[in-house]
């Protein structure tokens, strides 16, 4: 069920907010409107996966498509991949390891310079196909671009920096000598949220480690993959050193192959905890190094001596960016109580003029989300919290297709199931709080903790709160929290392991010792 306009009172709830003013008529273009077709490039949008430098089909001979969420229209096909084909990439993957990991370190920063470069001389056409497979507005996809080439810039450069150690040895005729070595091939499973993000935040440092790579994207959203494939052929990348598989039908046996294939050395997955789990579970038949990023539930506290426009502008920007689907987003907002009600009506009349609509329309702040499952987590979420108290100030309602209405909640409390499940949805939900124990307490009651947000203008009390939180990112007085210089990554059960900054590529490294004797 969603909810009828009747129950939200016409174009006005509690007085604050024209609800009608979200309505995008553009969302109605024609759906035989398909930007990929517009490409500068139209080499870069791939039909095929990419395995052992070649673009390949399936032994299955089968395909599946992808939808454009905005329209639900076809945008194209892919592999139905199998774990015979999977067996595949992962053999190409280990026989283009020798080659790729004895490279110098210059070697491989040249052609991860070269890989950045071409990305960044494509952007607008993979923002386009971003756009195309995952909804979000054209210009957010453009700084996901930019955002994912950093990466695969920043990665170039700490290929020189994986330096050794030379350590004091207890015997006078030895040394304790330190190196560090890739660790092999990767499988790389990433989510649909951040098409090429989550891609290069991974393939940056397992390639600058000596790695070689199997990706496996998301159904909803391989061509952005694809089409990095693609560049990287173009800057030269030896045959079998990047490998693409696609799949979604044979989701499982794929993800059992890579996962118990002894030629696999490395787990490298971003998405949801559950499957993450399991993930880990199927990885320790071959013990193998696992990385995680897995789903958050972001506490974002707003302090009374805060400033409460920027504390509101902060809250917009972790809370619906993507349309509140990034795992970083804020997902229980408290708020002390003396400033409650001026935060919520704030904050309200700014959601209020957000413009749903297709990611390329120009007017668009926020498209769609990725399909009808995640609308009806969204719609469940706001019909628990209300049925158990909550009152919607803003939205609250699911438009045409897979088009959600930014939303604002009050009266949340504990019961309600936002509180324990990461809506990933444009859902504020907003708690009220009286004192500084009580909202860190309420704040860690939970099993997750990758991100959380704070507003004070009491240095003492951001220092005092920060260190609290049992959280791997805490952003202070900001709203933004993600670069690549920063080390990305949830403590809990939101995953295991460092993403990005100079911490980021010892993930694909193993540790050797040699005792260096007979001096
Ligand atoms: N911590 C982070 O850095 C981070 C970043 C982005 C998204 N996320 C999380 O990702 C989730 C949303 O993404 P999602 O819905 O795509 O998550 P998901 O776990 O459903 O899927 C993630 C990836 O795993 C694959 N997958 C699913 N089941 C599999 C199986 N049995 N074997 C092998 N692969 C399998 C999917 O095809 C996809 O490629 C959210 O929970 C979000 O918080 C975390
Ligand atoms: O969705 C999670 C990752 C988003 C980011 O890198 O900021």
């Amino acid at each position: 069920m969603v909810f009828p306009r009747s129950l939200l009172g016409g174009t006005k709830v509690r007085g604050f907010v024209n609800i009608q003013s979200f309505f995008h008529p553009t969302t109605k273009r024609s759906i035989t409107t398909l930007e990929i077709s517009k490409l500068k490039d139209p080499s870069l949008f791939c039909q095929n996966a990419f395995v052992n430098g070649e673009w390949v089909k399936s032994k299955t001979k089968k395909e599946f498509s992808v939808l454009d969420p905005a329209t639900n229209q076809e945008i194209g096909k892919v592999p139905e991949m199998n774990a015979e084909d999977i067996k595949i990439a992962i053999k190409a993957a280990k026989e283009a390891f020798k080659d790729w990991a004895a490279l110098t370190a210059k070697n491989r920063h040249d052609f991860l310079k070269t890989l950045n470069s071409f990305i960044l001389d494509n952007k607008n056409d993979l923002a386009t196909i971003l756009t195309q497979e995952n909804g979000k507005p054209i210009n957010e996809a453009l700084e996901e671009i930019k955002y994912g080439a950093g990466f695969i810039e920043w990665f170039s450069e700490e290929t020189r920096r994986t330096y050794g150690d030379v350590i004091p040895s207890p015997m006078k005729s030895n040394r304790i000598l330190v190196q560090k070595q890739p660790v092999g091939v990767v499988g790389i499973i990433t989510p649909w949220n951040f098409p090429n993000a989550m891609i290069t935040r991974k393939i940056g440092a397992a390639l600058a480690a000596g790695c070689t790579v199997v990706i496996k994207p998301a159904a909803a959203t391989p061509f952005s993959a694809l089409a990095i494939a693609k560049l990287a052929s173009k800057a030269g990348f030896p045959k079998g050193v990047i490998n693409v598989v696609t799949a979604e039908q044979n989701l499982k046996e794929v993800g059992l192959e890579l996962t118990t294939n002894p030629d696999v050395k490395k787990i490298s997955f971003t998405g949801s905890t559950p499957v993450g789990k399991m993930l880990m579970q199927q990885s320790s038949s071959t013990l193998k190094k696992i990385s995680l990023e897995l789903g958050g539930n972001a506490p974002f506290i707003v302090f009374d001596d805060a400033e409460v426009e920027a504390a509101v502008e902060g809250t917009i920007k972790s809370k619906f960016r993507s349309s509140g689907q990034t795992c970083v987003c804020a997902n229980r907002i408290y708020v002390q109580s003396s400033i409650y009600a001026e935060f919520a009506t704030h904050l309200s009349e700014k959601v209020s003029k957000f413009k749903i609509g297709n990611g390329f329309d120009q007017q668009t702040t926020h498209g769609p989300l990725i399909d009808e499952k995640a609308i009806k987590k969204v719609t469940r979420h706001v019909e628990d919290a209300v049925a158990k108290g909550a009152e919607i100030l803003v939205g609250g309602v699911q438009r045409n297709g897979n088009f959600f209405e930014p939303t604002v909640l009050t009266g949340m409390t504990s019961e309600m199931d936002i509180t324990r499940e990461e809506t990933f949805g444009p859902v504020a939900a907003l708690y009220k709080f009286e004192s500084e124990d009580e909202v860190i307490k309420l704040a860690n009651d939970s099993n997750v903790g990758l991100a959380g947000y704070l507003y004070s203008r009491d240095v003492g009390r951001c220092w005092k709160v920060a260190e609290a939180l049992e959280l791997g990112i805490v952003g202070v007085n900001t709203g933004a929290i993600s670069y690549v210089e920063a080390p990305f990554g949830g403590v809990k059960e939101s995953g295991i392991g460092r993403e990005g900054s100079k911490y980021g590529i010892d993930e694909y490294l193993n540790i050797k010792y040699i005792n260096f004797g007979g001096l």
